[in-house]
């Protein structure tokens, strides 16, 4: 049990009717999950109002109600907490509840459009190396040292955040990297969190079907770093030209990388093949297994970010030479008959662009270059036929399908899809609706030395239809495949 009073600390109060000297049980902000002697936080979300549940709430026992507008009756015994943002509200109560444990850990948000994952995983990756016990909160997977939870989210609702964070405490996690999306700071999910730094991937083409216009999207994003305190670092990426916008206001120690423009951590690419990548890092050389352009910027991010948080240069050169490839980021294998079949998460226009590009810098011109892909439903639409014309212009051969339709009608996602492919690419496109079917169509299309690369869904192990997830994997998919088709 805890005293109301402490969950309220910092929270901005409006008015409150009752007593805040109430011991309450848990808080949570979905009636549904509501029991006795809890707090319920009434939130005006995207599809619903948490006001209208505040009456279910209390008849499953709510003893304390924080809301935005106050009810014109009030239950006699429950206390109601009226806040200007529930959000908010929530997200300090989150962090005061399970006593701040971003506090005393050293705690690390990624945000941009392209490369949370990779760079929060990687961080993972290289600091456990390093002989730390480290915590990550990533698209992929939630881990407290070498536990692994399953995660639904990006960025979690910040009871979720802090409760992992509680955990990794007790531990005795001492860094944790995260994705910081933007959803999740537009929701307020990271305030009253204790960052010790911030890092800036890239912002392009995403979820304006959630954000009005790209500058909301933008301006969302910059907020991050507008309350990073002034003890965190903030590291941009100073070749994307929003990398400088990210830092204006900041209070942080501001610090860039690039490869292209003059930087406080600057790489060159040496060498870029299927096997890796060969990296000049501030006149050292590197070697990483990860490929392609997009994968320097990443590597750089990550080596800036362990010198800033005290690795000494020779270490993080090391243990950069040894990381793994992310789970469905730039995933390949090369089957018995010599196809090459790469599994990537590129969802994004900027995100296809880079892999194919990465792809097509790497391949000799006389392979095809097969490249399955779709768009999810419920989501962005006008992604769909940039998509479209990026996959069909920058591959030899295309293959468009589902990714997950949740509740759209696929075949016509498809035709958004195409309607982006320009006259002169038409016949090199085709589509297949199902997406097994199209991986398969792909492989009886490839020949010896061909690429397949399979696009969109990356380490995902189902597909979303209808709000049913069946069991779906795109690398085992290829893989059986091939085999069976003997190539
Ligand atoms: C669009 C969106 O971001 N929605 C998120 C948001 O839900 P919401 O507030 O809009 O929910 P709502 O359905 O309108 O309901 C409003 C309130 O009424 C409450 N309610 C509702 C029904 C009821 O019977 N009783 C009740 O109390 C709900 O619990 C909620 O508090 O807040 C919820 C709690 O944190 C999230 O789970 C939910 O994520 C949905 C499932 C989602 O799909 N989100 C995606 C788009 C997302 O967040 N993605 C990002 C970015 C991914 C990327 O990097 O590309 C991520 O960080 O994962
Ligand atoms: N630095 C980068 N710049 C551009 N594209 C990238 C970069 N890093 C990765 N990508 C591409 O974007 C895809 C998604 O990468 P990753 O999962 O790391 O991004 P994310 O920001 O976590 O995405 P999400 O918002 O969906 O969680 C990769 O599969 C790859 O194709
Ligand atoms: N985090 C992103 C993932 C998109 C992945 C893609 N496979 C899709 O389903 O659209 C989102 O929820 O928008
Ligand atoms: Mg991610």
């Amino acid at each position: 049990m805890t005293i109301l009073k402490d969950i309220l600390y910092k929270v901005a109060l409006e008015a409150v009717v009752g007593d805040t000297g109430t011991a309450v049980n848990e808080i949570h902000f979905d009636s549904r999950k509501v029991g006795s002697k809890d707090v319920f936080v009434a939130i005006k979300g995207t599809k619903s109002n948490g006001h209208d549940f505040i009456d279910k709430a209390i008849a499953q026992g709510a003893l304390v109600v924080v809301c935005e507008d106050m009810p014109a009756e009030q239950e006699k015994g429950v206390t109601y907490v009226q806040v200007l943002d529930t959000h908010k509200a929530l997200a300090v109560m989150a962090a005061n509840f399970y006593e701040n444990p971003s506090a005393n850990l050293k705690l690390v948000g990624v945000t941009g459009t392209n490369g949370k994952t990779t760079i929060a995983s990687l961080l993972y990756q290289l600091f456990s190396k390093a002989g730390f016990k480290v915590g990550l909160l990533s698209t992929v997977e939630i881990k407290v040292g070498n536990e692994t939870f399953d995660t639904t989210h990006t960025t979690p609702d910040s009871l979720v955040i802090n409760s992992f964070l509680r955990k990794m405490n007790d531990a005795g996690v001492e860094y944790c990297f995260m994705e910081v999306s933007s959803h999740g700071i537009a929701q307020e999910r990271t305030t009253a969190l204790y960052f010790t730094g911030g890092i800036f991937t890239n912002l392009s083409h995403e979820h304006l079907d959630y954000h009005s216009s790209f500058a909301e999207y933008r301006d969302v994003k910059k907020r991050f770093f507008d309350e990073l305190p002034a003890s965190a670092f903030a590291l941009v990426n100073i070749d994307d030209k929003n990398g400088p916008v990210m830092i204006q206001n900041t209070k942080a120690k501001k610090y860039t990388y690039g490869l292209k423009s003059y930087a406080d951590y600057k790489a060159q690419i040496l060498e870029n093949e299927f096997s890796g990548l060969l990296l000049k890092i501030n006149g050292q050389e590197v070697w990483t297994k990860l490929i392609g352009n997009f994968n320097a910027y990443n590597v750089l991010a990550i080596y800036a970010a362990s010198e800033l948080l005290g690795l000494t240069t020779i270490e993080s050169l090391k243990h950069i030479s040894a990381l793994q490839a992310v789970s469905g980021r730039f995933q390949y294998f090369i089957s018995e008959g010599k196809v090459t079949a790469i599994v990537d998460y590129a969802h994004t226009p900027d995100a296809l662009q880079n892999v194919l590009e990465t792809i097509n810098s790497i391949r000799t011109r006389n392979e095809e270059l097969i490249t399955v892909v779709g768009c999810g439903g419920d989501r962005d639409k006008t992604k769909r036929p940039v998509m479209g014309n990026i996959a069909s212009s920058l591959s030899t051969k295309v293959v468009f399908t589902s990714d997950n339709p949740r509740t759209e009608d696929p075949d016509k996602i498809v035709e958004e899809v195409e309607a982006g492919v320009e006259p002169q690419n038409f016949k090199k496109v085709m589509s297949v609706t199902n997406r097994k079917q199209a991986i398969k169509t792909a492989c009886q299309l490839a020949q010896k030395n061909d690429i397949i690369l399979i696009a969109g869904k990356g380490h995902e192990n189902y597909q979303e239809i209808n709000g049913e997830r069946f069991d779906f994997d795109d690398l085992k998919i290829v893989t059986e495949y091939l085999k069976q088709l003997k190539k």
